[in-house]
C-alpha cells in the first residue's frame, strides 16, 4: 500500500456518501494519514463536510448524480455512510472499475435493504432471527401482523436510527404504523418489514473488522435504545463466553458472505444463552462511538485502516461508555453550554457534531467517559451528557 500527497496528482482519494457524525470521525482518521477526503450529503455544512478537503450537496437517491460525481472526483474509495443511497450506482461504480466500493457494492446493497440482509441471514445462512414478514400495502401488513401476533415491530426496509419504526401492540395501531413507515423513514414510500417482538435480556453490537489480515472482533458493546434510536452504549458488555462465541461465529459467517474490507457493526439480541441476529451495518456503528475512549484504535480508525489494507488492532483498553446529546426545535446554529461541568467529570470527553440546524429530535453530540468498570463509566457518561444545555441562537 502506498499513499500519495493530498491535493496533488498522487493523492489517495476517499469519497464518502453521507457526511454525518460517523463519517466525520472516519474522515478525521483519513486526514491523519494524509488521505484526500471528499464528503457528500443531502444538505450543506454536514458534520463530515466540516473536516473534508471538499464537499458536495447531492441527492444521493439519484444514481445518475452519484455516478456523475464519482466520474468527476475520481476517488479510489467510495465509502457509503448512511442508509439513504441509490445502491444501483454503487454496483455500476464497481462494475465499471471506477473505484473500490467499501466494503463492496453487494454488501451495501444487501444491508441497505432489510429484506436483502434478513433473507440472506435467516434463509440462506440459517441464522436465528426474530420471526418476520414483508409487506408493500396496509392490507399485507394486516395479514403479516395477524400471522406474527402482537407486539410486533414495523420498520421501513430502508431506514436507520429508528426512523419510521413503531412497536405495535394491537391491530388498531397498524394504520398509524403504516403511515409512520411511509413518511418518517430516511426515504419515503417503501416496503416494510414486520418483526415479532423479541423480549431480550440485553442487546449488543459486535464490531467485526475484515482486513487484509483476516477477521477480528472488538469486545462486545452493550446499548440501550429509545424508540429504535441509541441513547447509551458501553464496552465491554458482560456476557457468557458461550454466548459471545455464538455471536462471533454468526458475525464471521455473515460478514464473510458479504465480503470486502472494512468494519461491520453486527447487532444481536441475547436472551438467556440464546443469541439472535438482528441486523448489521457495513460501516462504523453509532453505538461504537464508545470506542473513541475504550480502544486504542476506535471503530473509525479500524474502518479506515481496513479500507486501506493496513494492519488493524481492535484491542480493548479500558471500560467506557457513551451517552447521546440530543436536541429538538432549536433552529439554525444552536448554542451549547455546560462544558465546564461536563468536562470536570473524571476521564471524560465530548464530541459535538456541528449539525447546522435542528428541527425534529436530532443527535447533536455525545458524552464519553472511562472508569474502572462499565457501571461507573455509564454514570460518568450520562453526567457528561446531562451537563450540556442547548438553546436556540438568540
Ligand atoms: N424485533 C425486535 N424485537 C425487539 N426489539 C427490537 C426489534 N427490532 C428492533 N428492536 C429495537 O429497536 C432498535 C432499533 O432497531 P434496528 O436496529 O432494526 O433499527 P435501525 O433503524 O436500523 O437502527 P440503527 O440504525 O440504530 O441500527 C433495536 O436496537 C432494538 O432495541
Ligand atoms: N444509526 C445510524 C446513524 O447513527 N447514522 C449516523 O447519523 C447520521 C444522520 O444523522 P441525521 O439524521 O441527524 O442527519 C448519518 O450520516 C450517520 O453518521
Ligand atoms: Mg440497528
Amino acid at each position: 500500500m502506498i499513499l500519495g500527497t493530498p491535493l496533488s496528482a498522487s493523492a489517495t482519494r476517499l469519497l464518502m456518501l453521507g457526511a454525518g457524525e460517523l463519517g466525520k470521525e472516519v474522515l478525521i482518521a483519513a486526514q491523519r494519514l494524509g488521505v484526500e477526503t471528499v464528503a457528500v450529503d443531502r444538505y450543506a455544512d454536514a458534520p463530515a463536510m466540516q473536516v473534508a478537503h471538499r464537499s458536495h450537496v447531492l441527492d444521493m437517491t439519484d444514481p445518475e448524480a452519484i455516478l456523475a460525481l464519482v466520474k468527476r472526483e475520481r476517488p479510489h474509495f467510495v465509502v457509503p455512510e448512511i442508509e439513504a443511497i441509490a445502491t444501483s450506482a454503487l454496483a455500476e461504480i464497481e462494475a465499471l472499475g471506477l473505484a473500490t466500493v467499501v466494503p463492496s457494492a453487494r454488501a451495501v446493497q444487501l444491508t441497505m435493504d432489510r429484506e436483502g440482509i434478513r433473507r440472506l441471514a435467516a434463509e440462506e445462512l440459517g441464522l436465528p432471527t426474530s420471526p418476520y414478514r414483508f409487506a408493500g400495502t396496509l392490507a399485507e401488513l394486516e395479514a403479516a401482523a395477524a400471522m406474527l401476533g402482537f407486539p410486533c415491530v414495523i420498520k421501513p426496509v430502508m431506514s436507520s436510527s429508528g426512523k419510521g419504526q413503531s412497536v405495535v401492540r394491537g391491530a388498531a395501531e397498524l394504520a398509524l404504523a403504516w403511515q409512520e413507515a411511509q413518511t418518517a423513514g430516511r426515504v419515503g414510500g417503501q416496503r416494510i418489514i414486520v418483526e415479532g417482538f423479541v423480549d431480550f435480556d440485553f442487546e449488543i453490537t459486535l464490531l467485526t473488522v475484515r482486513s487484509a489480515f483476516g477477521t477480528t472482533f472488538c469486545a462486545p458493546i452493550g446499548h440501550r435504545q429509545e424508540a429504535g434510536d441509541y441513547v447509551e452504549s458501553w464496552q465491554p458488555q458482560p456476557m457468557s463466553e458461550a454466548a459471545l462465541q455464538q455471536a462471533e461465529k454468526m458475525a464471521q459467517l455473515v460478514t464473510s458472505n458479504l465480503g470486502g474490507w472494512g468494519l461491520y457493526g453486527v447487532e444481536f439480541f441475547v436472551r438467556g444463552e440464546e443469541v439472535i441476529f438482528s441486523e448489521l451495518s457495513p460501516r462504523p456503528h453509532d453505538t461504537g462511538l464508545v470506542t473513541l475512549a475504550s480502544q486504542r484504535q476506535s471503530e473509525f480508525d479500524l474502518h479506515l485502516r481496513a479500507i486501506l489494507g493496513l494492519p488493524v488492532d481492535p484491542g480493548f483498553r479500558r471500560p467506557a461508555a457513551s451517552a447521546v446529546i440530543r436536541g429538538k426545535d432549536l433552529g439554525w446554529g444552536p448554542v451549547y453550554s455546560g462544558l465546564e461541568e461536563a468536562l470536570a467529570v473524571p476521564e471524560s470527553d465530548l464530541r459535538f457534531f456541528g449539525k447546522p440546524t435542528v428541527s425534529k429530535l436530532r443527535r447533536l453530540g455525545v458524552g464519553i467517559a472511562c472508569a474502572d468498570d462499565v457501571e461507573e463509566a455509564r454514570r460518568r457518561a450520562r453526567r457528561v451528557a446531562e451537563a450540556i444545555k442547548i438553546r436556540p441562537a438568540s
